[in-house]
């Protein structure tokens, strides 16, 4: 399990007599965020004290200072400047510390007014953490950055997710074995956990394959009355059902993310969409090992580039890049819906024109959703402002790209995109926001409103005004230096410093008269420094009074005109976020089918049946691997059906080392990602019974940090779909057994395949080096064989990648090991140890004839679950009065055969 990221808590942190006022505040602050690292703002830096010094000046190699005593000894202390805070934070959140931002939340100048000694007033304003994060410079532009949270409550488990840089929330319920593929589907960079839950066996699996931080949170906080309660206040609602009707571990989970929104953002209630709601059958659902082995969205290195993802990607703005990841990691289940996207995609492959306009007026659209979200939470800036205009504007400017084809009858847009046109056109108020938008915010504005100078000329005149009389004076002032320099004849110069606003500066030598001159003389001295020496005048003082008194109304006004506009953004942050979605959906639909055209993919056939049938099949990363080495891809078919009509349910794939059979089982997986997702294939026609579990078992590694060996770690994954697996699953499974000795392999290898067959009925392709696998295909009734075909020619083995009917007659592991450079002499002897080997076997005793495979009349059932699991998974043991716990235990007893 990934660390937590909690780090205990320093006990000695009290104030004592010695303690300083603004030391006791930091105290104050950090013991109400013990296992953060507090950035205590001073002025223009972040300090850090104590532990969280010795801990950030290590993992940022910043310099360990010290500053004061605490209770007789030295306090450790390190320090940030404000500017470069983002760069320090990423690093930390990286690495996985939780990072609390305590602000001054006054100006020094309002402190000094409560009195000499008052302390500026100072608040933690937000708790940073891998999931809550909003920034762009946090974040990765094409992925989605998610907190997850799970709950388990009366047997059923629930994944509630929230992308609070895009306001998106889900929730799905699901039974604990799913639990794994649901949390896994949406790659969360964080999942909270209640802390009972914390070290549960059957959660650990889900919780590392989710690949995110854990972080465990008091069981009361997913109790469900004080959840609900929480929920409610997060969406400012008094009901739930208005969103649906939850089960109660959603509400638990849901309730855990409320409390962390609630904690982490001090209190500033972001943005969020309402929970969309989706069960188990409605996606595909993919195990964390079968995502990882068939590389979606990663490769099994972590990496993006190499992954199927990576590989199809054809987005041209970063909302349709996490859209799409979204459509490729979570692939549908029902073919209605499946279809609707295969629609858009067909639609939009069929219109080049359009669709090239289409991708060029959505790549000059900035982050809508992002940018939303952040001005919700009151983070954001002029920028994020300019990329809301542009959204708008692209929506506004698609609107009319596709009007006439929305007025064909015979051919216009098919539902999907019909719904997204439907939430680009802006009703008055959006409309109204990129008005003032377009008239009031410059072109290009600052990412920070605090310097001003966003607003454009001619939008606000008292603030055209303001400006006027600043930039004027400034004018006046240069007047007033050189009638300075003519009436005194020393060479003075206007400068400007924050203490004594505008002055008159001359050398020192120059200075001498004027400084021995009487009361009468108009240069009234302020400052003398080593070489120069600074006046003034009355009419130079009245002067700046006068511009800065300008300045600040001008900058004053345009914070009320940012301010007035971050509001109205947080106000219409849904109709927002309802635009970016539909920008996101279209690019990812558009993009689908740049890609289908690019690769020649066609569009699967997908319905209701147990079919599996792929004429001319390519696997996308890998044929553009090979042809980017200049060599060609071989298509291959594959059939499959799960009631054996017309087709067998399972193929047993033989051939030699590096034929390509992972390269066709994992094909023919991807082909199953790729349709359900909506997207072409790259295939000359396919048709597909949808799939509603996929999985992928390819050649296991270990997984040491876990304490479990590569068999073990294969035989837990081959458990886990002996016992998910239905008729409507999909299987992989390549050279299961192979970990342990010969005859134990082939025996599990065996008897896996013969309950995939009898017990499961999944459609299978089943890879493998023992040959012997290949007799089922007489045995049971809907099992083939195939084989990748290789050829001997003149010594050496040539792959022909093709799978072709029958099973391969040998393994051609000794060329193998020739072409890969083992030395002659190793693979001559090699060559005489197989052929002895080979003639003993002959000799041995036929395998049909050991009982362990003469006895396959009767097939191992493997019971989904039993009568007595049912009722176990019904219990919740702290639902229960003693009198209930009781009563079950008897009818539990009831159950039990024994
Ligand atoms: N259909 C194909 N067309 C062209 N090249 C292919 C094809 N399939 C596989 N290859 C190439 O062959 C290489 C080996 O393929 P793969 O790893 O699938 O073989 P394998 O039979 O599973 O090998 P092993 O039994 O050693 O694991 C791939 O990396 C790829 O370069």
């Amino acid at each position: 399990m990934n660390a937590p990221l909690s780090h205990p808590p320093q006990a000695d942190l009290k104030p004592d007599a010695g303690t300083t006022p603004v030391m006791a505040q930091f105290l104050a602050a950090k013991a109400d965020q013990p296992d953060a690292i507090l950035f205590f703002r001073m002025g223009d830096f972040y300090e850090l004290f104590f532990d969280d010094a010795v801990k950030a000046a290590a993992a940022l190699g910043i310099t360990l200072t010290k500053r004061g005593k605490h209770q007789g000894e030295d306090i450790p202390m390190a320090g940030v400047p404000v500017h470069a805070l983002d760069g320090y934070l990423a690093r930390l959140i990286r690495m996985g510390f939780k990072v609390a931002i305590c602000e001054q939340l006054e100006a020094p100048a309002e402190a000094k007014k409560r009195g000499h000694k008052a302390v500026v007033h100072r608040g933690v304003v937000r708790v940073v953490t891998p999931g809550t994060l909003t920034e762009d410079s946090l974040l990765d532009a094409r992925g989605a950055n998610r907190l997850a949270a799970v709950a388990i409550r009366k047997g059923r488990a629930a994944v509630a997710v929230v992308e609070l840089s895009a306001g998106a929330v889900d929730s799905v319920a699901c039974d604990l074995s799913d639990l794994g593929a649901a949390l896994a589907a949406f790659r969360p960079s964080e999942v909270l956990v209640p802390d009972r839950l914390f070290s549960d066996e059957t959660l650990k699996g889900a919780l590392d394959g989710s690949g995110g931080v854990v972080q465990a949170m008091p069981q009361a906080l997913a109790e469900p009355v004080g959840a609900r309660d929480r929920v409610q206040r997060l969406y400012g609602v008094s009901a739930l059902d208005g969103f649906g009707a939850f089960e109660e571990a959603e509400v638990s989970a849901l309730g855990l993310i409320a409390a962390y929104l609630e904690t982490t953002q001090a209190g500033k209630i972001p943005a969020l969409a309402p929970p969309r709601r989706s069960g188990e059958s409605g996606f595909l659902a993919i195990d964390p090992a079968t995502r990882l082995s068939l590389e979606i969205d990663r490769t099994q290195r972590g990496e993006r580039d190499g992954s199927l993802l990576h590989c199809i990607d054809r987005s041209v703005t970063s909302g349709g890049a996490r859209a799409l990841a979204e459509r490729i990691s979570r692939p549908l289940r029902d073919p209605a819906a499946i279809n609707a996207g295969l629609d858009a995609v067909e639609w939009l492959l069929e219109r080049r024109d359009l669709r090239r306009d289409l991708r060029d007026g959505l790549r000059s659209s900035a982050d809508v959703a992002r940018a939303t979200s952040r001005l919700a939470l009151g983070r954001g800036g002029p920028r994020d402002l300019a990329a809301i205009r542009s959204g708008l504007t692209t929506a506004q400017g698609l609107a009319g790209l596709f009007a006439a084809s929305t007025r064909d009858p015979l051919a216009g847009p098919p539902n999907r995109v019909l719904a997204c046109l439907d939430r680009l056109t802006l009703d008055g108020e959006l409309s109204h926001l990129l008005a003032d938008l377009g008239d009031g915010l410059i072109e290009e504005p600052p990412h920070l409103a605090r310097d001003g100078g966003f607003v454009n000329p001619g939008h606000r005149p008292e603030l055209d005004a303001a400006r006027t009389l600043r930039d004027d004076s400034r004018r006046v002032v240069a007047d007033l230096e050189a009638r300075a320099v003519a009436e005194s004849g020393v060479a003075f110069k206007v400068r400007h410093n924050a203490v004594l606003g505008y002055f008159l500066e001359a050398s020192a030598k120059a200075a001498e008269n004027l400084l021995r001159a009487g009361p009468d003389s108009p240069f009234i001295h302020r400052q003398t420094l080593a070489n120069q020496v600074r006046f003034t005048t009355v009419e130079l003082s009245e002067l700046d009074a006068k511009i800065s008194q300008a300045g600040h109304r001008a900058l004053a006004m345009e914070g009320e005109t940012f301010e007035n506009w971050r509001r109205e953004v947080a106000r219409l942050a849904g109709p927002l976020q309802g635009v970016a979605e539909a920008l996101a959906e279209l690019d990812a639909h558009a993009a689908l089918a740049e890609w289908a055209e690019e690769v020649g993919a066609v569009r699967p056939l997908v319905d209701d049946s147990l079919c599996f049938d792929v004429e001319a099949g390519r696997h996308p990363v890998v044929e553009a691997a090979v042809t980017a080495q200049g060599d060609p891809y071989t298509p291959n078919n594959c059939r499959l059906a799960g009631d054996g009509a017309g087709a067998s349910r399972l193929s047993i794939v033989t051939g030699p080392n590096m034929a390509g059979k992972s390269t066709f089982l994992r094909q023919n997986a991807l082909l199953v990602v790729l349709a359900q997702a909506g997207a072409f294939v790259p295939a000359r026609a396919m048709r597909l019974g949808v799939v509603d579990r996929l999985f992928s078992r390819v050649g296991a590694g270990d997984d040491l940090a876990r304490g479990r060996s590569t068999f073990m770690m294969e035989m837990v994954e081959t458990a886990a779909i002996l016992t998910q697996a239905t008729p409507h699953s999909f299987v992989v499974l390549d050279e299961i057994g192979r970990g342990t000795a010969t005859y134990d392999g082939l025996a599990i290898a065996w008897a896996t395949a013969e309950a995939l067959h009898e017990t499961n009925r999944a459609r299978t392709l089943f890879a493998t080096h023992y040959h012997e696998l290949a007799r089922l295909e007489e045995r049971l009734d809907h099992v083939c064989n195939l084989s990748m075909k290789a050829r001997e020619w003149n010594g050496d083995l040539v792959f022909l990648h093709e799978a072709a009917p029958g099973a391969a007659d040998r393994s051609y592991g000794v060329q193998v090991a020739r072409l890969a450079g083992v030395p002659t002499a190793v693979v001559g002897r090699a060559r005489e140890v197989l052929e002895r080997l080979e003639n003993e076997k002959a000799a041995s005793a036929r395998l049909d004839d050991l009982p362990l495979f003469a006895a396959v009349a009767e097939p191992a059932t493997v019971p989904i679950s039993s009568a007595l699991d049912d009722a176990m998974a019904g219990i919740d043991p702290d639902e229960l009065t003693p009198r209930e716990a009781l009563e079950a235990l008897y009818r539990l007893k009831g159950l039990s055969r024994s």
